[in-house]
């Protein structure tokens, strides 16, 4: 009798074979359209001047539809080739009540044997794979468009196929996930992030698929795969609605290009085509027009870091706050209410009366305020024609188009900025002065007002928005983006990875802002060894936080006599790791000072030193600041300086616990003096 590996192996054999047929019948058919297509072309070419208007629109049309069949067969190809290499990772047999077994093979892409009309392996993200994920052996249903189906699996099974070769397959007779998902993150780190479909856990799953939520905000430990989440859900959302969803309806709002460039391959790994990405400081610069150079918030937390000056914490503080957003609502309104400081208006001997103005004002009150003037002057205008019986010369159309904004007390966003201060009774709070940059904090504050007082419908066309490192973004972000983007969106963060505590958001923050969102709290962190994370909940303890099993080398904490003996050290655990079998090693500091001093010491082939100006992180040695560090990972992390003179307030504390928490297999942290107090007991 055959072994289950045996059969299984066969089988593979059998499905490489259909998969290289329908490879090649593709290959004939493509070969067939750029026949045609050529033809065609030749043909239009040659008889051009015997065609006439309708011929030739004829022939457009006929040629783009050829090439976008030839294009589609050529994505197709792709995905083929892609099943050759690995056509499936899972597979249950489930019996759906009153109905027969039938295998169900789960891979990246679906793949349908034409000739007998028969689904031979599923794309994970069909209904029916949900089952994979949701269930062990025994009773089990998922839902379709068209109701629940019940019933049962009688078998679930997992494998690694690599390069068309079966490398393992696993009965899943009790809880195999474990396993597979073991050997996963074992692995060594990459300069990309990996696609996570053959393990994703059941909690994943749910966020992954969940159909209904408006705003989904995931709440997540670190390395709890809020991101791959996000990413994975994003595949999922075009798959379910692809007629009326594409990858370009999608925007990525990223911390920085680096994390942008280390995200990019998940989704054309599962077959989506790449999704827009902007920074949340592009998207700023894009919304003020380039008008109002600005501190970046690197910028802001280098100088928390450096020095953190009483006044400059409590503006930061303030425009952090809901409150902040709720005073800028209360001062809107007194715009509305009495900023309008006009007359009635002259024109020759004809009086525009005062009321009939200010009616005009307030029967437009939907549209923002300082887009009313020209609309209210068309009125006047009107007025006067019907008053006079006459045209209006062009002098007195621009003189009521003038008179209009004059009517009110000012027309520049900035000047009500500045304004509301006043208003408010904090002048001390506003840092806006003429030919200097704006303080970050009071970016998405003007913004904010320009979106109110001019309106702002640039982003119209994203039907989903996903903003990573939420804790990041304060009240005032939130409302730019509750009005900017009408659209669903996921939100994700972890409020321990703050490195800004004073402009810190929670998912109760995001919350009071989206009160129709779905809040989702993940509590498994996946990146690192057990030993690691106990480590890192040295400094940020976190109750809720379960760390997966997985076991390394304690991390290291190595006292020195001097800098230069600290940096003597480091440099020889560079080479140790050089000479190793691991891909990646991050060297993350407190400050780009730091990073920059280490660089010095490092400098070599292999050696990078990551700065807010880079693009994209390749692997071998890294070195950093843990504000860049955010979101990435490495095999082994090295985070020098960690003395007590370096860490010792609340916004390094965020650092630190970032910086331990980008290590997957292998952390060691180094001081001179005295260890910094997070560390201490
Ligand atoms: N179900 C899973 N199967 C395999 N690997 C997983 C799974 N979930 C998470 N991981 C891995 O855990 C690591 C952390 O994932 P990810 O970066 O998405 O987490 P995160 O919550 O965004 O982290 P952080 O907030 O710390 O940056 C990655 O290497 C990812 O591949």
């Amino acid at each position: 009798m055959k072994t289950t590996e045996q059969a299984e192996r066969e089988y593979l054999e059998e499905i490489k074979e259909k998969l290289a047929l329908a490879i090649r019948r593709g290959d004939d058919a493509v070969k067939q359209f750029s026949s045609e297509l050529r033809e065609k072309k030749q043909y239009i070419h040659e008889h051009q001047s015997s065609l006439d208007d309708a011929d030739m629109v004829a022939a457009d049309q006929s040629i783009n539809r050829m090439a976008f069949t030839g294009e589609a067969a050529v994505a197709r190809k792709r995905k083929l080739l892609k099943l050759l290499q690995s056509p499936y990772f899972g597979r249950i047999d489930f019996v759906p009540q009153g109905g027969a077994k039938s295998p169900v093979y789960i891979g990246v892409h679906s793949f349908l044997d034409e000739q007998q009309r028969q689904n031979l392996i599923y794309d994970w993200r069909a209904p029916i794979s949900s089952l994979f994920y949701d269930y062990e052996l025994g009773a089990a249903a998922y839902p379709t468009p068209s109701g629940l189906v019940e019933g049962s699996i009688e078998l679930k099974r997992q494998y690694k196929i690599r390069d068309g070769q079966l490398e393992f397959v696993l009965e899943n007779d009790v809880n195999i996930h474990d396993d597979v998902l073991q050997r996963e993150l074992a692995k060594s780190s990459d300069d990309k992030m990996k696609n996570i479909v053959a393990t994703i856990q059941r909690d994943q799953n749910a966020v992954i698929r969940n159909e209904t939520a408006s705003v989904m905000v995931i709440q997540g430990v670190a390395g709890s795969g809020k991101t791959s989440i996000a990413l994975h859900r994003i595949a999922f959302l075009l798959y379910r609605y692809r007629d009326t969803i594409a990858a370009k309806d999608v925007l990525i709002l990223s911390p920085n290009k680096v994390f942008a460039d280390y995200i990019s391959n998940v989704l054309p790994e599962l077959g989506e085509e790449h999704i827009p990405e902007l920074g949340m400081e592009e998207l700023a610069a894009d919304l003020l027009e380039n008008r109002y150079p600005f501190q970046t918030f690197f910028e802001q937390v280098s100088a928390l870091l450096e020095n953190p000056n009483p006044a400059f914490v409590e503006r930061i503080r303030f425009k952090s706050s809901g409150e902040f957003v709720s005073q800028l609502n209360k001062y809107l309104l007194h715009v509305e209410n009495n900023y309008f400081t006009g007359s009635e208006l002259r024109l020759g001997r004809l009086l525009v009366p005062l009321p009939f103005i200010l009616g005009r004002f307030k029967a437009y009150h939907r549209v923002p305020l300082l887009k009313r003037f020209p609309l209210v002057a068309q009125d006047v205008r009107t007025f006067v024609r019907d008053a006079t019986q006459r045209k209006l010369t062009g002098q007195e159309k621009s003189l009521i188009g003038e008179a209009i904004p004059r009517m009110f007390k000012f027309t520049q966003v900035l000047d009500f900025y500045r304004d509301f201060y006043r208003w408010l009774g904090r002048p001390e709070l506003c840092r806006v002065e003429p030919g200097q940059r704006l303080e970050y904090a009071d970016v998405f504050a003007l913004i904010y007002l320009r979106l109110r007082l001019e309106g702002i419908t640039a982003y119209e066309h994203v039907k989903h928005l996903v903003v990573d490192e939420m804790q990041d973004y304060t009240p005032v972000h939130y409302a730019v983006l509750a009005r900017l983007f009408p659209c669903r969106k996921t939100i994700l963060g972890d409020v321990n990875q703050t490195v800004n505590p004073y402009s810190a958001s929670s998912a109760e923050t995001i919350e009071r802002v989206f009160p129709q969102a779905e809040v989702v709290r993940l509590h498994r962190s996946y990146r690192s060894t057990l030993e690691i994370t106990a480590f890192a909940q040295r400094i940020t303890p976190n109750p809720d936080l379960i760390a997966l099993e997985r076991h390394g080398r304690e991390p290291l904490v190595a006292r020195f006599e001097s800098p230069a003996e600290e940096l003597q050290a480091v440099q020889r655990l560079v080479t140790a790791f050089q000479s190793g079998g691991q891909q990646s090693l991050g060297i993350i500091c407190k400050t780009l000072r730091q990073a920059t001093q280490v660089q010095q010491v490092l400098q070599g082939p292999g050696v990078q030193l990551l700065t807010a100006e880079s693009t994209a992180f390749k692997e071998g040695v890294i070195i950093t600041t843990a504000y860049l560090a955010k979101g990435l990972e490495f095999d082994e992390v090295i985070v020098p300086f960690a003395s007590a003179a370096t860490y010792q307030t609340e916004v390094d504390q965020g650092m630190l616990y970032v910086a331990c928490t980008r290590a997957m297999h292998q952390l060691t942290l180094t001081y001179t003096q005295a260890i910094t107090p997070f560390l201490s007991c």
